[in-house]
């Protein structure tokens, strides 16, 4: 075979997407479900399971490209690609089926490789284990068939029904020994059905069409505690990829009204789909940022459900962070810690007539939890008590917050090994209203709304990749300029929402990124971190999403039974104007509004939305 021949063959497609998926989650940050859904590949549970398998196996490949010096040696071979093909050699199919240049480069030193993971007693990496054996739950759509109806379909597959249990000890009994053919009713949550674990309904039937929906138990705990009455107002204020909001809509059975507020685009796109495969027809979809809602607007609101970006430390399955992480984990925590209670504050002081607030994430870490609500608790006074879950779930409980914070154990915890659900941690906020809200004039109070004006919401709503775009394209056009006038130390302010405190000017902020901690937050911390609740649901849902783009406009379209429904896009328009934007003058930017053609099934509505962003500049700048 001549060397002309082999390198003509190309690799794999699969492996090279791989390969630039696991080199942008590990370099820019990017969300492992974002860059999947990006590339559009049919076989999308392939890329993404070569692709967790790879980054939960990095230490051990780079171990072994260092013993070996692959690298090294072969200059040209591409270092992610690499790691990609050794993943799949050592620890998948334990073979590799091509005879493109790369593959047999990395075929040529399969022998050292082997010796070497044997040499360092390599077996199957720690993070490839799985802690606990999560049984698969599923959660009945009641806005599509009754739970009675379900167990039934269920039964006619072929799948037994267990006694209900009544105590909370029994039914972990019984979860710790379910197996084939049998299924169980959840104690707390009468929708939730459960299955052994490794129980697969993506090809269900009940599945495809809405009726059941592949939900985590832990994932369901804050609507089940939110409980909105039939006919209420409901506000979810973080809603991707839209399984609580889908939820919610079932609880109150689409009667009375959700606004589901999501700052992602792609995410938006996800939610949508959701609402629709659901049929949650009371929610109303919001892209944009819950910060920059007007509270006057939403003076009706009743619940609020606060689920907001965080670590993701909860779940299950995830790919772990490592030590070579950009950020380091104190301050990624501190961060998120930053814009959790932030955001909460918003919740709690901005609505009126909110009764019951429910903050939740999907992470074990107390500053993200305990820490959050006891800073916000501080804030409320009296006008807001924390409901003590232990009541709420009479007693059949076993973990919950700790009792060296102010908030005691009135919070749930969920945790992976004794609730067999991934982590979560929930608390439930119930408005006093004999008493008057006090002035609150931290980040989110009520005080603080005239600075929200000058968040750069747009940003927000980016990705690490476009932020790192766009950094990259600001530094190279400030570089530029810097050489036509070097003389020129263009100084500007700008403002920081500090981790604790006040806002804070600074000067001579070089970093587009650093505008706004919510920005990089959103989609830093989102994208890479909280990438879902269920490890399946990404899969599941971002198969099904279909976006179409043409040439002249950006538009969703999701195919419904007899009509399209068609939502202009004008991110694109508002990605394209942000890249070119520097924040170097006082500039108004007028949001461009989101044009949403309603179907006849779907209640989305017009909304006009012209925010401003301000960004100050020094009065040191120079004067042009
Ligand atoms: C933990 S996820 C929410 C999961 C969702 N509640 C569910 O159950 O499917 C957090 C979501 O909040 C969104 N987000 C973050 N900051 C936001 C903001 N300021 N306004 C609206 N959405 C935001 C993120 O993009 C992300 O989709």
């Amino acid at each position: 075979m001549s060397n002309e021949f082999v390198h003509s063959i190309t690799v794999p497609r699969i492996y090279k997407l791989t390969a630039d998926v696991v080199r942008r989650v590990r370099e820019d940050g990017a969300s492992l479900k974002t860059l999947i859904f990006e590339k559009k590949h049919p076989n999308v549970a392939g890329i993404y399971g070569l692709s967790v398998n790879t980054l939960r196996a990095l230490p051990q490949i780079d171990q072994l490209l260092d013993q070996t010096q692959i690298l090294t040696e072969q200059p040209r071979l591409n270092p992610w690609l690499a790691r990609v093909l050794i993943t799949e050699l050592l620890w998948r199919k334990g073979c590799l089926k091509s005879n493109a240049k790369p593959i047999l480069t990395v075929l040529a030193y399969e022998k050292k490789l082997r010796e070497l993971k044997h040499l360092n007693s390599i077996g199957t990496p720690d993070v490839y284990k799985k802690q606990v054996q999560k049984p698969r739950y599923v959660r009945v759509n009641t806005l599509i068939l009754s739970v009675e109806k379900a167990i039934s379909i269920f039964q006619n597959d072929g799948w037994q029904l267990l006694p209900k249990s009544t105590t909370y000890s029994s039914y972990l009994q019984s979860l710790s020994q379910l197996s084939k053919p049998h299924f169980i009713q959840d104690l707390h949550i009468p929708e939730i059905l459960v299955f052994p674990p490794s129980t697969h309904f993506y090809k269900h039937s009940g599945y495809l069409n809405g009726e059941f929906i592949l939900q985590d138990k832990a994932s369901c705990l804050p609507v089940h505690l939110l409980n909105p009455v039939g006919g209420s107002v409901v506000l979810d204020m973080c809603a991707a990829p839209g399984m609580k909001t889908s939820y919610v809509a079932a609880k109150l059975q689409n009667n009375g009204k959700v606004y589901a507020v999501e700052i992602d685009n792609n995410r938006f796109q996800i939610l949508i789909s959701q609402i629709k495969k659901t049929k949650s027809f009371c929610v109303e979809p919001l892209n944009q940022d819950a910060l920059s809602l007007n509270p006057d607007q939403y003076s009706h609101v009743e619940y609020i459900l606060v689920d907001p970006t965080c670590s993701g430390s909860g779940i299950v399955d995830r790919p772990e962070h490592s030590d070579t992480d950009s950020i380091p984990k104190s301050k990624r925590l501190q961060n998120l810690h930053s814009f959790q209670a932030y955001l909460l504050r918003y919740a709690l002081f901005n609505f009126p007539n909110v009764k019951k607030i429910i903050y939740s994430t999907c992470s074990l870490h107390p500053e993200e939890n305990e820490e959050v609500i006891d800073e916000v608790l501080g804030d409320v006074g009296n006008a807001y008590r924390l409901i003590p879950v232990r009541q709420l779930l009479k007693e059949n409980w076993v973990n919950f917050s700790s009792t060296k914070y102010n908030c005691g154990d009135a919070c749930l915890y969920a945790r992976p090994n004794d609730d067999f659900c991934n982590g979560f941690f929930v608390a439930v906020f119930e408005r006093n209203f004999d008493v008057i809200l006090p002035k609150c004039n931290l980040k989110g109070g009520n005080e603080y709304k005239p600075f929200i004006k000058n968040i750069e919401k747009n940003d927000m709503a980016k990705t690490a990749v476009h932020n790192r775009e766009k950094y990259k394209k600001t530094k190279k056009k400030r570089r530029n300029k810097q050489k036509k006038m070097s003389t020129d130390t263009n100084e500007f302010t700008i403002f920081e929402i500090e981790s604790k405190g006040k806002v804070k000017s600074k000067k001579n902020e070089t970093e587009i990124g650093k505008t706004n901690v919510c920005n990089s937050l959103s989609s830093n911390y989102d994208n890479k971190l909280v990438m879902n609740e269920s490890k399946g649901v990404q899969e599941e849902i971002l198969a099904e999403v279909k976006v179409k783009k043409s040439k002249h406009e950006t538009a969703y379209q999701i195919k419904t039974n007899n009509s399209m429904l068609k939502i202009n896009s004008d991110n694109e328009k508002q990605n394209t104007e942000s890249k070119t934007d520097s924040p170097k003058i006082k500039k108004k930017k007028k949001r461009i509004n989101k044009k949403v053609i309603g179907t006849d099934q779907l209640n989305f509505s017009k909304r006009k939305q012209n925010e401003e962003t301000i960004i100050v500049p020094s009065k040191k700048s120079k004067k042009e």
